[in-house]
């Protein structure tokens, strides 16, 4: 079977990422090849994958008596208690043990609230990720899986490495537009902070979501993973450079639990939080980025990268001093140095508040 496209290692284990169109139809054979057996196999999706993809997956496993499925409401209110307590009700009425594996076919909310689900089911079983989304690329890789409180977003959450992801790059093709965007923010989100050529070659390779060639795409999800992984190994749990992969997101998580989760999604609240930190970068560290070639492909491609303007000043940073990477009331924002190059920095409220008055409401 196949050599796996990455391999990540974990504080727990070392995981295979598969990329490979088509892959979901063997879920089943993956699983053997790559687990160490399971006792049971409990399948989480939400409802728009499961009418897409479901039966075909279902299908792959011969025994029907020792995988069951259970769907949650798609969308981001779904990573929620409520729905976390009722997924943990129906592994248990499904008798999972600890040998039971936990299979999250979805995007980012499916693979963070599926992950958690294993990652306190008896204090810890086994996962695998499936992902069906292109910010799923992210969301699915490195470890971190949880669900938002109506104060914050992902305040309660673990660090829980999958056993294995296995990526199908063709569920992506049933993908509408604007989740196509929200999952490319992060793309170029991984671009800005590490990898300045790929951020160019994505800007030029890249100028519409219709159509997009297979063989192109599966190279895009590979580089921008290769960079995420990169990071995840060397500093699994942020206590450094893992923060990076927060760029965008200071602000973006405030717009996101500001609206309402949901309104907007998680990645074009990341992409309205990445034009801030630019801008934000340019001004602390006295710097021209010459970023404005970027902004502009994103803006063809149909982002709206300003703030919007109902929300409240205030309210914002009363939720970024609540962000995981705030100490002691002081906002802590990734900026870039240059772009390829992160770092995370201390700023002032009177700076925040000066460059969001005027931008916002
Ligand atoms: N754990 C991490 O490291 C990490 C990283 C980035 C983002 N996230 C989280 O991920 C979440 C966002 O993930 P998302 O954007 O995948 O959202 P999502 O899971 O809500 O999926 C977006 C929408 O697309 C639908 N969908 C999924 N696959 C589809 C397909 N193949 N075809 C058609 N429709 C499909 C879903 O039903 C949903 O309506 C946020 O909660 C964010 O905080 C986590
Ligand atoms: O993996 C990470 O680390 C990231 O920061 C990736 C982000 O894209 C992702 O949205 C993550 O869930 C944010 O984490 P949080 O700790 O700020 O909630
Ligand atoms: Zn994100």
């Amino acid at each position: 079977m196949d050599v796996p496209s990455l391999q990540v290692k974990s504080s727990k284990h070392t995981y295979p990422i598969i990329v490979r169109p088509g892959c979901r139809t063997s879920l089943y054979d993956y699983l053997v090849q790559y687990l160490d057996g399971a006792s049971r196999y409990f399948l989480i999706t939400d409802d728009q994958v499961a009418s897409l993809y479901l039966e075909e997956i279902e299908s792959s496993f011969p025994n029907s008596e020792k995988i069951k499925s259970y769907i949650l409401p798609s969308g981001e209110q779904s990573k929620s208690m409520n729905q976390y307590e009722k997924a943990i009700t129906a592994a248990l009425e499904f008798k999972l043990d600890r040998k039971s594996v936990i299979i999250a076919v979805g995007g980012g909310v499916v693979g963070d609230l599926g992950g958690f689900v294993a990652s306190t089911y008896m204090r810890g079983i086994r996962y695998v990720q499936v992902p069906t989304t292109l910010l799923a690329h992210d969301s699915s890789v490195g470890g971190k899986v949880g669900i938002n409180h109506p104060l914050g977003k992902n305040m309660i959450g673990s660090f829980h490495p999958p056993s294995l992801v296995l990526y199908d790059p063709e569920c992506l093709l049933s993908l509408p537009p604007k989740e196509w965007r929200s999952g490319f923010a992060e793309v170029i989100k991984h671009g800005f902070i590490a990898d300045r050529e790929f951020l160019k070659w994505l800007t030029e390779e890249i100028s519409s979501f219709d159509q997009v060639d297979m063989a192109l795409l599966t190279e895009m999800l590979i580089r921008s993973i290769k960079v995420k992984a990169k990071i995840v190994q060397e500093d699994e749990q942020e206590s450094g450079i893992r923060a990076f992969l927060n760029f965008g997101h200071t602000l973006g998580h405030a717009i996101e639990g500001e609206m309402g989760y949901g309104k907007l999604t998680h990645g074009e609240a990341v992409a309205i939080g990445m034009k801030f930190a630019l801008r934000l970068s340019e001004r602390y560290f006295q710097t021209k980025l010459d970023y404005e070639p970027y902004l502009s492909v994103m803006e063809k491609l149909g982002y709206e990268l300003d703030i919007p303007h109902n929300l409240n000043v205030e309210q914002l940073i009363h939720r970024m001093k609540l962000d995981k990477k705030s100490y002691n009331q002081v906002i802590n924002f990734v900026l870039l140095e240059q772009i390829g190059k992160a770092t995370l920095v201390e700023i002032k409220e009177e700076i925040l508040i000066d460059e969001l008055t005027g931008k916002v409401g």
